[in-house]
């Protein structure tokens, strides 16, 4: 029978908060119909105004806090309710640690009906700040002024920011020099609706470990007015850059980098480090953006491979190569493979930075080229699988169990794809010893988790 929603868009209600959604916001029932609302905690009474309505469920926002919990703290950044960067800095660092943790535990019990399994902490951060190595700003015009930063949350109005307290400061200086250079040399910025304009999007990548430092400017046209007098100023005015790089991207697309790179001044690259090992990272790369943490979530991959030297492990969904080579030391060797051809470019490249002779990446779809390896007579006796939020193709999964590696280690960024697809490892004979959190991405809803399986004996 279907059940009339009891509420409808702009209503006013009051409800309390139960528990967590996705994405780090609150649920609360009105008279049993779920509603999420961002930026509330379980325990407190709120006000909301509903601002959507499906089937099952209504979206709300916060308008008062009626009963306040002791969690809630003051957000130290003044545009963290209009930007769309985090969405816990209310929250205090160790009740976000907590809320990830069940929501882990929530997803291996609702969706994978795992319930005894034992959980481990979420490894959080000494320092839960100024972590990112990465900043990827639109910049745009608001009421005729230069603004540079993230999008408001669920819109394309950009929120200025001076300063964001996830970013490594250096970035922020990167991007408010660029933008005040662009706007002396009238440098136009791009307009989404109107598809006119000149700069679009600032990038900016900083090694923690080698200081070196790229800035992507990405453009409309490769040739416009003032472009030289531009270029020139922030050479002269940044001098410590590593790479300095134009992309072209003339598309009407929310797609950031265009296809073109053009170095202007510097390295093609920066080489940034993880461990004892060196990265190549080029601007199209997929690079962790927070490499205290990936450190130790690497690191707790290496712990549940036990590697001793004499195994094959393969690296599904390798990217640019980072956790093969990370464990290629204590490999007899390694196969890695990735859809991204230019990624397997970046890896093959950077396993000879590390002289790792015995690593080997393939491009294609892991799905496929598993069994071909099969075919070949490559066994391993660790799999290490780190798919994207959509988790792994199925297909995948079963090649992996037909590879009937001793334990498969299974990198996660999405607690719900992760359950899923944990059920299925368990079904085809794979008990799970440990899940570890990790919390790579602090103030904002994501959660990272490590899990082992551990083939079963026959
Ligand atoms: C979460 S990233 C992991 C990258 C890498 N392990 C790291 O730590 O930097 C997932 C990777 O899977 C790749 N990918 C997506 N679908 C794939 C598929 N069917 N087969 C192989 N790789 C795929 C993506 O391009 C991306 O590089």
């Amino acid at each position: 029978m279907k059940v009339k929603a009891p509420v409808a868009v702009g209503d006013v209600i009051e409800i309390e908060v139960t528990g967590h959604g996705h994405n780090g916001s609150g649920v609360g029932k009105y008279h049993g119909f779920t509603v999420f609302t961002p930026l509330v905690i379980p325990g407190e009474v709120v006000q909301v105004r509903i601002n959507q309505v499906k089937k099952t469920f209504a979206q709300a926002e916060l308008l008062t806090v009626v009963e306040e919990c002791n969690e809630r703290v003051a957000p130290p950044c003044p545009i963290f309710e209009s930007c769309g960067g985090c969405q816990l800095q209310h929250m205090a660092y160790e009740v976000q640690l907590l809320m990830k943790g069940q929501q882990v535990v929530d997803s291996f019990k609702r969706i994978g009906g795992l319930d005894h399994l034992h959980i481990e902490p979420v490894i959080g951060m000494k320092n839960p700040w100024r972590y990112r190595n990465k900043a990827q700003v639109p910049v745009g015009l608001r009421n005729g002024k230069w603004v540079a930063g993230f999008y408001e949350a669920g819109t394309h109005e950009i929120v200025d920011m001076e300063t964001c307290l996830i970013q490594d400061p250096q970035n922020d200086h990167m991007i408010a020099t660029i933008k005040q250079l662009a706007a002396e040399c009238h440098i136009p910025p791009y307009n989404e609706r109107t598809g006119e304009g000149i700069l679009r999007h600032v990038m900016v990548r900083h090694g923690f470990k080698t200081d070196e430092t790229m800035v992507v400017l990405v453009t409309t046209h490769n040739d416009f007015p003032g472009k030289k007098k531009w270029l020139r100023k922030i050479q002269e005015t940044l001098p410590s850059l590593t790479s300095l790089i134009q992309n072209v991207n003339a598309r009407k697309t929310n797609v950031i980098l265009g296809k073109k790179n053009d170095l202007i001044a510097g390295n093609e690259v920066i080489v940034d480090q993880i461990g004892a090992v060196q990265f190549k990272i080029s601007p199209h790369s997929f690079y962790q953006v927070n490499p205290v943490q990936t450190e130790v979530l690497y690191d707790q991959v290496r712990q549940f491979a036990e590697l001793t030297g004499a195994e094959t492990v393969i690296d599904a969904y390798c990217g640019i190569g980072t956790i093969g080579i990370y464990l290629a030391a204590q490999a007899k060797a390694v196969y890695g493979v990735e859809i991204v051809e230019a990624a397997v470019q970046d890896a093959i490249e950077n396993a000879r930075l590390n002289q790792m002779r015995h690593v080997h990446f393939t491009v294609g779809a892991a799905e496929k080229v598993m069994p071909q390896w099969v075919r070949e007579g490559i066994k391993p006796d660790v799999i290490i699988l780190d798919p994207p939020r959509k988790g792994c193709d199925q297909a995948l999964l079963s090649a992996s169990v037909s590879m009937q590696p001793d334990r498969i280690v299974y990198v996660s960024c999405n607690p719900a794809t992760l359950a899923r697809d944990a059920k299925f490892l368990a079904e085809a004979g794979y008990e799970i010893k440990k899940v570890q959190p990790v919390d790579m991405f602090p103030h904002t809803g994501h959660v990272e988790c490590v899990v082992l399986f551990s083939r079963m004996e026959k």
